[in-house]
């Protein structure tokens, strides 16, 4: 029987990043291959770091997909537990540990007895940088006999309480972009301004201009996000920067709304470098990150399974400006997506954030459930 607790603080010392998850990916073989030792109606295909187990069922009339993310975060740990990560300058943050835990707890679940319907595990690579989810839907992984019919996953949630399910029949996540842009002028001496041309100070400019478009271009009733969280320029207090690097993200919860917010991005940044004589590169990466979309009857199908379910605090929660590459798969296949609560005081992305791990055994148990009964 899978040691969840043991399973998630293993995964939780070795966090890796996106398409560089090596250790993990031989973690998660291992176990799978405990887990599947004997049953001869498993099948397992790996690309780069991802992973796809398939139990193919007794009577299948469908194939039922639940998906997991595997990698961690360039964020250095600060819980102070004494299972914390062993991989300097690299944690799971988000709580993909969590995520694998389950996964794995489902899996071992499901493989008690051959199941009806087909049943795919994706244990997908890079969900925080590369899109590992499309990429793997791209190279042809779930293609075919690996191809669900409906696709289900879930993502911790430090404010919601353990026992807690939150989701909702539409849109769940954001679409989000992630934004490049550098200005090159000419460096200089600081004494003699006029000789050069400052890039720190258009891009000091710019980062102030790309707020107006939130406030000025963005419908209010609809919202979006722009956030620049790194910025580089310069060496020292007396020469002028001839480069300026600007790293962001964009958030909105429609298509339409992320096109506008590119367009605005490019347009101001191109603006700006006109005005102030210099070049500029802009590179605007949405990947695989598209708006989260619940299929609306299967989430309701779901959601009327979690309310019944002892134990379970089914909540049905308004979008949130988070993204996912999971809105790519879902796409491309019908499914749901849902928030599991973790209760910590520490949002995702902080160096403290320390999942309750109670949340493994209430999610393995209801997900199981669910899962049982949609598969026979
Ligand atoms: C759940 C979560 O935190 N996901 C990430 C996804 C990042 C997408 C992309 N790399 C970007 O930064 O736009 C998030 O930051 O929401």
């Amino acid at each position: 029987m899978l040691d969840l607790i043991a399973t998630r603080r293993d995964l939780h010392q070795i966090p890796e990043i996106g398409l560089e998850e090596f250790e993990t990916h031989a973690y998660l073989m291992a176990k799978i291959a405990e887990l599947t030792k004997g049953k001869s109606f498993v099948s397992i295909k790996t690309w780069q770091t991802g992973i796809v187990v398939k139990l193919t069922g007794t009577a299948p009339e469908k194939t039922i997909g639940w998906r997991t993310d595997i990698d961690g975060l360039p964020i250095i740990e600060d819980t102070g537990l004494d299972f914390k990560s062993r991989h300097e300058g690299r944690m799971h943050a988000c709580g993909h540990d969590m995520h694998m835990t389950l996964a794995l707890g489902v899996l071992e679940q499901l493989l008690v007895t051959q199941p009806k319907q087909n049943l795919i595990f994706l244990f997908q690579p890079a969900e925080e940088n590369e899109a590992g989810g499309m990429l793997m839907y791209e190279a042809g992984m779930l293609d075919g006999a690996f191809r669900p019919d409906e696709f289900y996953g879930l993502h911790v949630r430090p404010d919601l309480k353990v026992g807690d399910i939150a989701t909702n029949t539409s849109t769940l996540f954001a679409g989000t972009c992630e934004v490049k842009v550098s200005f090159k002028g000419t460096g200089g001496h600081a004494a003699f301004p006029h000789h050069a041309n400052d890039a720190l100070v258009a891009a000091s400019y710019f980062i102030t201009q790309v707020q107006t478009i939130v406030s000025r271009n963005v419908d209010p009733i609809e919202g979006a996000v722009v956030t620049f969280g790194s910025m580089h320029a310069g060496t020292t207090n007396n020469v002028i920067s001839e480069t300026a690097y600007l790293h962001g993200t964009i958030r909105t919860l429609t298509q339409e709304m992320n096109d506008l917010t590119q367009k605005r991005i490019r347009e101001i940044a191109q603006g700006i470098a006109t005005s102030f004589d210099l070049a500029v590169e802009i590179d605007l990466r949405q990947g695989g990150y598209l708006p989260v979309e619940n299929n609306p009857a299967l989430a309701e199908e779901l959601m009327t399974f979690f309310d019944q379910a002892e134990g379970v605090n089914l909540i049905d929660i308004a979008p949130a400006m988070t993204g996912e590459d999971f809105g790519y798969l879902l796409s491309k296949i019908p499914g749901v997506m849902f928030w599991l609560g973790i209760d910590t005081p520490y949002a995702l992305h902080h160096p403290k954030m320390s999942p309750d791990e109670a949340a493994l055994a209430f999610g393995v148990k209801q997900i199981s459930n669910f899962i049982k009964t949609k598969a026979g």
